[in-house]
């Protein structure tokens, strides 16, 4: 055993005994085991698939180009390839291009082919595992014999998972020490759907009924003047939506962590299409044009931390009351603890205004950083999915020379590739089919002269009728009347809908063919 040396080559072997088993327990078990031994939090990082550095700016081209003759032998330990990355992603200035392809090229030739085609994933972003952190909280648990929800709150508070494992192997006491951080993002609360409005409120009791507005999710630190704003992934936005740090810096508090929505509204109020909100947000609708001159507009419906106090454990009552004194004008519109009529209205009016629907949510319940439980419940009459973009035909006819019918996939719970589900060409604006023209030939593994093949990495949310039995399909169910609502830039495909969640829709007495 190579105790606090792990190979290189052992994260490799572990990464694909990952993809090749669908036990639950046999991958937390193989997790587990490098966990045990590592000298690096980067050894977790490589098992989630990213380097310790996060992105660092080598692409697709680079790293397929490179290509030196590969080491016979596995020799790089982890914290080789660790500290070799780092001296990549630090290389600036005069002949920096040289200098890293050198850097890339010393580190290749000594990586064996197998190590060099996980450097190549790593490094391009495919190797990315959102679906693995689940198993990863397991793993480090059990490798550090501690409670998996003091790990799973950790990682919460956090939002790292290799820090986590640091803090887990030093004791449970490590692990209790992180605590909401101004300034620091943690991972939001999610919703689950609801049956139907009367259900949720009896399920839930005490609750409140909130408007659920179509926009971006937002999280706002601020401590006296500093002020940082996050995204649904934790991604830093701050310097790129100044009207809300200007209104965040004006809220009457010292410091606050907010949590909530914003959206571009027309001049009479109503919400913008949700790709002119996503556009401000940066790179992925094509930022270009005059979206900047858009202002978005915060919605809060949640506060964590008040003037040196963490609510997270706080039910949300006492959240309310915070967010009313924080927040004020600000305050997404709703209704505490309404009766069923008055609920039903606060739906009939959010629809009207043009918003999705309502989310209601249990007042007694704490904040759940990062879960999707039944405490708050999400209404909304369309029926849709977030699927993955796995490839692409090219139109014809007024669509010739544009990449037109969409091929979807739903998300293998178990971590294999996404399961096919259906085509859709409806719903497309002109805008949004040149945008993802260009967006899915940047992706693209193979060109076909008929169907483009991509990375399965955009996430787009697809209205259906409903879903039928198919023998066509790999997963035996495919979609009936799909069509493209909105690409999801802000999710990841590791948080896209399952294919359990697709079978669910089969109308009862319904059985697909298994797989
Ligand atoms: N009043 C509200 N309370 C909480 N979340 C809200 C509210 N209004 C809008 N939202 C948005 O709804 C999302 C919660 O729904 P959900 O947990 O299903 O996330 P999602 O998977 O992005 O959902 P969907 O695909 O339905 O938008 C939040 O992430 C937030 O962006």
């Amino acid at each position: 055993m190579h105790h606090g040396h792990v190979l290189f080559s052992e994260v490799v072997e572990t990464s694909a005994a990952l993809a090749a088993t669908r036990s639950r327990l046999a991958k937390v078990a193989a997790l587990a085991e490098l966990v045990r031994r590592m000298s690096t939090p980067a050894v977790v990082s490589f098992l989630i698939g990213v380097p310790s550095q996060g992105r660092i700016g080598a692409g697709y081209r680079t790293v397929f180009d490179i290509a030196p003759p590969p080491a016979e032998q596995p020799g790089l330990t982890v914290v080789e390839v660790d500290e070799a990355l780092g001296g990549y992603a630090s290389i600036a200035g005069k002949g920096a291009v040289q200098r890293r392809a050198a850097a890339l090229t010393d580190l290749f030739g000594r990586a064996t082919a197998a190590e060099q085609d996980f450097l190549r994933r790593l490094l391009t972003g495919e190797l990315r595992q959102g679906a693995l952190e689940g198993v990863m909280v397991d793993a480090i648990a059990r490798a550090a014999e501690v409670p998996v929800e003091v790990v799973r709150r950790a990682y919460m508070l956090s939002g790292s998972l290799p820090a986590t494992a640091v803090a887990a192997r030093e004791g449970e006491s490590a692990l209790a020490a992180f605590r909401l951080e101004v300034g620091r993002p943690v991972r939001p609360m999610l919703a689950s759907p609801a049956e139907s409005l009367p259900e949720a409120l009896a399920e839930l009791g005490a609750c409140v009924v909130e408007h659920k507005l179509d926009g971006a999710r937002i999280q706002v630190h601020r401590s006296g003047e500093q002020v940082h704003i996050f995204t649904r992934n934790l991604r830093e936005i701050t310097g790129t939506v100044p009207e809300l740090v200007e209104l965040v810096c004006g809220l009457p508090c010292e410091s606050v962590v907010l949590d909530g929505e914003t959206l571009a509204l027309t001049d009479d109020g109503k919400p913008r299409p949700f790709q002119e909100t996503m556009s401000r947000f940066g790179a992925l609708l094509g930022a270009e044009g005059d979206t900047r001159s858009l202002l978005l507009s915060p919605f809060f419906f949640d506060c964590l931390h008040l003037d040196g106090v963490d609510l997270l454990d706080e039910p949300l009552r006492e959240r309310l009351a915070a967010l009313r004194k924080a927040a004020g004008d600000h305050v997404i519109p709703g209704v505490v603890e309404p009766d069923e009529e008055r609920a039903a209205a606060v739906l009939d009016a959010a629809l009207a205004a043009g918003h999705e629907g309502v989310m209601v949510k249990s007042l007694e319940s704490v904040y759940a950083a990062g879960r999707r439980g039944r405490a708050w419940q999400k209404v909304k009459p369309v029926h849709t999915l977030d699927l993955v973009v796995l490839g692409v035909e090219w139109g014809s006819g007024r669509r010739k020379g544009l990449l037109s019918n969409l091929h979807l996939g739903a998300r293998d719970p178990e971590g294999g590739p996404p399961v096919m589900v259906g085509k859709t060409f409806k719903g497309l604006t002109d805008e949004l089919l040149a945008w993802q023209t260009r967006e899915l030939l940047s992706i693209a593994t193979d060109r076909g002269d008929w169907v483009v093949t991509v990375r399965p990495e955009l996430v787009i949310e697809i209205e259906l009728d409903g879903v039928q039995v198919s023998p066509r399909y790999p997963g035996g169910v495919a979609l009936r009347f799909a069509r493209v609502l909105r690409y999801r830039p802000d999710k990841d495909p590791a948080e896209a809908d399952t294919i359990d969640a697709v079978r669910a829709l089969l109308p009862k007495g319904g059985t697909p063919t298994p797989p």
